[in-house]
């Protein structure tokens, strides 16, 4: 799959590998501080500011409509891109709050796989682990007086034997593997709800354990597909990949083609940092425009726009940069400090598609 796409020479000198090697974040080492090297971001499409000019003139930049359709928001498109549409500032700062609690709370949980079910088999309450201290041990079988929640995993038997205990009451007498909570949350990828993708075969396996998609997360989806969907018909919402950003992060160029029904949209929201996200062509040779997303943002790709490449290059973690004063408050408010300080530094994409 694309997320362990090969880097082969002549990939590297396509039209959309420049892109990403433009936006990509690269560091300068000054007196051992890394500082970011300045990026040219001129030819960045902002439809924030795009959104505001066209509230104030009715005025829109060549190759940038706007899709005439029943919705309570301008919904803007690119005269290049056929079936790309992009709705600015689609999420209140609630809303937000609300899923990026959601894709580190509930999202991750079994049975919807992470990328660390891999080496860890399914992971329980990752975000409060890594709340209250803990650490992911393996051991054969816990010392009687530890607190620990056993991760049972019947089809996995490296699973049984990785548990998080509470720090103080860790001891590693066996020299036993262990890894922070705190350290894992960071290392969290993606994760899927709905009908499970499965990486290595590249295809949905309706076969793995499953839940169906969040009802409200439905009603989100649809509600947000109906600019995209062909006329009369309703999104059905799958399947939903949740990916999560770090610094220095990125998504590499791909299509997502295992879905069967193209002329169905895939519904995807950004949260948190800002990032830069690129459409390409239907070949790697065809320049990509490049695009800003903000926390609340949401993208449609439908019809021919699923045959377009696209990527995130970079996310933009440093405080200046991230715009995301309104969640910063609306979770201080709150006293979430733990998501506020997971949020400040990282990006949340949850997209979500009719599989069949
Ligand atoms: O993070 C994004 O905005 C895009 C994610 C994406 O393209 C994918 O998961 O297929
Ligand atoms: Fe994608």
């Amino acid at each position: 799959m694309y997320r362990t796409d090969h880097v082969t020479e002549e990939s590297e000198r396509t039209a959309f590998r420049k892109a990403e090697k433009k936006y990509k974040i690269y560091y300068d080492n000054a007196k051992k501080k890394k500082i970011p090297r300045p990026v040219d971001l001129s030819e960045v499409i902002d439809f924030r500011s795009i959104l505001e000019s066209f509230k104030r003139s009715g005025d829109l930049p060549d190759g940038v409509f706007e899709l005439k359709c029943d919705f309570n928001l301008p919904v803007f498109g690119l005269v290049s891109r056929p079936g790309f549409y992009f709705i600015p500032a689609a999420l209140s700062v609630e809303e937000q709050c609300h899923w990026i609690r959601e894709s580190l709370t509930t999202f991750p949980q079994p049975p919807n796989r992470t990328n660390h079910n891999a080496i860890y088999g399914p992971v329980q309450d990752l975000f409060l682990a890594a709340k209250e201290g803990k650490v992911l041990v393996e051991e054969d079988k816990l010392p009687e007086n530890v607190d620990s929640e056993v991760n049972l995993d019947q089809s996995n038997v490296n699973a049984r034997h990785w548990n998080f205990v509470k720090l103080n009451e860790y001891c590693c007498r066996d020299a036993c593997k262990s890894v922070s909570a705190s350290a894992l949350l960071r290392k969290l990828r993606w994760s899927t709800l709905g009908l499970q993708f499965d990486w290595s075969k590249r295809s949905y396996n309706v076969a793995l354990p499953h839940k169906m998609i969040p009802e409200k997360l439905c009603m989100l989806a649809k509600r947000m597909a109906a600019p995209a969907m062909p006329c009369g018909e309703e999104f059905h919402p799958e399947a939903a990949i949740v990916n999560y950003f770090g610094l220095g992060d990125m998504l590499g160029g791909h299509l997502d083609d295992m879905e069967k029904d193209w002329s169905k949209p895939i519904v995807s929201i950004s949260l948190g940092c800002k990032a830069i996200f690129l459409l390409g062509g239907k070949s790697r040779e065809q320049t990509p425009v490049a695009m800003f997303l903000r926390s609340g943002d949401v993208m449609l790709m439908a019809g021919e726009a699923r045959e377009c490449f696209h990527g995130v290059p970079r996310i933009f973690t440093d405080p200046e940069n991230t715009e995301i004063t309104p969640l910063e408050s609306q979770f201080s408010d709150e006293d979430h400090t733990s998501f506020l300080d997971y949020i400040q530094t990282s990006r949340i994409n949850i997209n979500i598609r009719q599989v069949f």
